[in-house]
């Protein structure tokens, strides 16, 4: 017998409808923070003295006049996702989210965050997603390859991914470098008391030590471990600051006082 579905109200259908077209159209968003960092949008507000009209972009980043409309939507859906600011008059200004895009602009002196919505953005990831539902079909052994291995028979941070696409796997690198640098400067300034009294500490999954280094250099006396995969650590050159561990979290975590995950 037919399982009982209870019919929504008109008033529920409507919702429901503008639901499925602003879910099914959210993707667009990260497509504009793209196409704003291609375009280089922040930069271009930054050097026009901080704040733009579309036309002052379109004639800055020398557009073709026919795309303006186009140009003021892309801008509207920044505007509307906090990436840019927007007066009443239309007159753009960069938000502390475009600000971190801008060409030159370097947290804490280190990471590119450029990197980390092209890389997510890029076609390879979202090749990836768009095999989500075959990779769920697909009956394999473990260990299950991820829906990236699936549809690439490649793996980020693998050799394989060099050979597929020497491109992306750096650009892949550098997002993993602004990913781990993100946040630990003001963590370092903001939260100095998490590391009192801390005499040694093991970062779990830290990458490239680029966490690890930033703590040792605001407290210098702390011997700080850094535990990744074998292919990960092989790719450091040991620095002297900090103790690079080849490994699986699974099986062996390196000795400390504190271990710390950060994601
Ligand atoms: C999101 S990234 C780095 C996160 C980083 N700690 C940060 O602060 O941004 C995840 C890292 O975990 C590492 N990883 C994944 N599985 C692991 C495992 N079983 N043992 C150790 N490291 C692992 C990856 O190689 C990668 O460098």
């Amino acid at each position: 017998m037919a399982a009982h579905m209870t019919v929504p109200t008109d008033a529920q259908l409507i919702k429901a409808q503008a639901d499925l077209q602003r879910h099914s159209l959210t993707y667009l968003t990260s497509m504009a923070l793209r196409c704003a960092i291609e375009l280089g949008i922040p930069t271009a507000i930054h050097r026009l003295g901080g704040t733009a009209s579309s036309p002052d972009l379109m004639a800055a980043l020398s557009l073709p006049p026919p795309k303006e409309p186009f140009l003021g939507r892309v801008l509207r859906l920044l505007a509307k996702s906090d990436a840019l600011a927007c007066t009443d008059a239309g007159i753009y200004s960069l938000t502390p989210l475009s600000y971190i895009l801008v060409d030159g602009v370097l947290i804490d002196g280190e990471a590119r965050q450029i990197a980390f919505p092209l890389a997510v953005t890029s076609r390879s990831h979202m090749e990836s997603g768009l095999g989500l539902a075959d990779w769920f079909k697909n009956d394999r052994a473990l260990p299950v390859p991820s829906p990236f291995e699936h549809v690439h028979a490649a793996a980020p941070f693998d050799e394989s991914m060099t050979l597929l696409d020497h491109e992306t796997d750096k650009l892949f690198y550098e997002a993993l470098a602004a990913h781990d640098h993100m946040g630990i400067g003001t963590v370092v300034r903001e939260c100095r008391g998490l590391f009192n009294g801390l005499e040694s500490l093991t970062d779990c999954c830290g990458g490239d030590g680029t966490t690890a280094r930033a703590i040792v250099k605001a407290f210098p006396h702390i011997k700080c471990n850094v535990l990744d995969l074998p292919q990960v650590i092989e790719k450091v050159p040991s620095d002297g600051v900090v103790n690079y561990v080849a490994g699986d979290l699974f099986h062996t975590v390196p000795p400390a006082q504190a271990v710390m995950l950060k994601d």
